[in-house]
């Protein structure tokens, strides 16, 4: 009889993960596929997934890359541009493209391509509504005259609010929130508006990036923000209620591409995620509460199944490796080598 302290639970699913392309595909399908059953999949490539045809194509090569002994189940996305038209929605839909990802033009890693006027897109999220597509947002504003720290609060305030009311029974999830402004809008927000918190958001803050010399593996975005806003995160995760759910965003960069003078954005978490969020969830003495953030609420925003079959972890520490290899290039996981408490079996 194992006398460790252990949990159950119903296996889990990420609703937002960055799993690149290529030979980068063996590591991230790897361990996202050990951790999650089925994960939204970001379309943010160099090019973007812009249609159904490249989802298609994408969601092969991925399927191509799961272990043999792991059920994993790539959902796709298409990037939404300026040149998203109803057409391409309807056909990515028939596709079984499960959502659209608005990423604000130079709003993050590989954005380039994306929407430069929200009005720009209006047409397409009509059709989005009009078939179920769900919306994904990365959720801040590009203008420079907007500080960095401000930016998820003001494209709440001069962009998101417009779209929930202009398509009021579109589904829409605003991705990896980070302050208390996401949260309370999120919580006070109509039906069908949904958040994601990443597993990072709720164990950090900016200190843990910028006192005592600079981390560039915590730079991710939107940035890290004040303890206060990482405690309303916590609050939102653990709450219970199914408008928050997990989505780690996972976003691997080479090591030499974020140990750098101008490193890039991005947090590797899939390696351990479900041991993260366990992390985050017991010092919040929340532990109950993971259940519905990792594997219910999720599935039931989306309007699919939820799982069959259950992951346990046990309480057992275990330090995490200090690199890992993908393709040719070194990778370190976030949190390389700390401690965490809990281990999946
Ligand atoms: N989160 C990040 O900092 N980076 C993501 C893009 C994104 O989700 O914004 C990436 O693709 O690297
Ligand atoms: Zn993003
Ligand atoms: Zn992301």
């Amino acid at each position: 009889m194992d006398s460790r302290q252990q949990i159950t639970l119903r296996a889990p699913d990420d609703w937002h993960i960055h799993l690149r392309d290529g030979t980068a595909l063996e590591r991230t399908v790897g361990d996202a596929a050990r951790q999650f059953r089925r994960a939204i999949i970001m379309p943010n490539l160099v090019p973007p997934v812009v249609n159904a045809e490249g989802a298609l194509a994408y969601k092969a090569r991925i399927e191509a890359a799961v272990p043999a002994d792991k059920a994993f189940t790539p959902l796709m996305v298409i990037y939404l541009t300026d040149k998203t038209s109803p057409e391409i929605v309807h056909q990515a839909h028939a596709a079984g493209v499960v959502a659209a990802k608005l990423y604000p033009a130079g709003a993050t890693t590989n954005s380039d391509s994306g929407v430069t006027d929200i009005a720009n897109i209006y047409p397409a999220l009509e059709a989005m509504q009009s078939c179920g597509m769900k919306l994904l947002l990365h959720g801040e504003v590009t203008t420079s005259d907007i500080d960095i720290f401000d930016r998820e609060r003001v494209f709440i305030e001069n962009i998101l609010g417009r779209v929930v009311a202009d398509f009021p029974s579109l589904k829409i999830v605003l991705e990896h929130i980070t302050t208390s402004y996401a949260a309370e809008f999120v919580a006070q927000a109509r039906d069908g508006v949904a958040a994601t918190i990443t597993a990072h958001h709720l164990l950090y803050n900016r200190n843990h990036m910028l006192v005592g010399g600079i981390r560039p593996h915590y730079y991710c975005l939107p940035v890290l923000k004040r303890s206060t806003h990482q405690e309303a995160l916590i609050e939102a995760a653990t709450s219970g209620s199914p408008k928050f759910f997990l989505g780690t965003d996972s976003a691997p960069h080479a090591q030499g591409r974020k140990e750098t003078a101008c490193g890039c954005a991005g947090c590797y978490t899939a390696f351990s995620a479900i041991e993260l969020y366990a992390e985050a969830f017991e010092r919040a003495g929340k532990l109950e509460k993971l259940e519905g953030f990792a594997s219910e609420f999720g599935p039931d925003f989306y309007d699919l199944p939820r799982n069959n079959g259950t992951i346990t972890l046990v309480r057992e520490p275990w330090t995490l490796p200090s690199g890992l290899p993908m393709g040719t290039d070194a990778l370190i996981p976030l949190a390389a080598g700390e401690t965490l408490n809990w281990q999946l079996l």
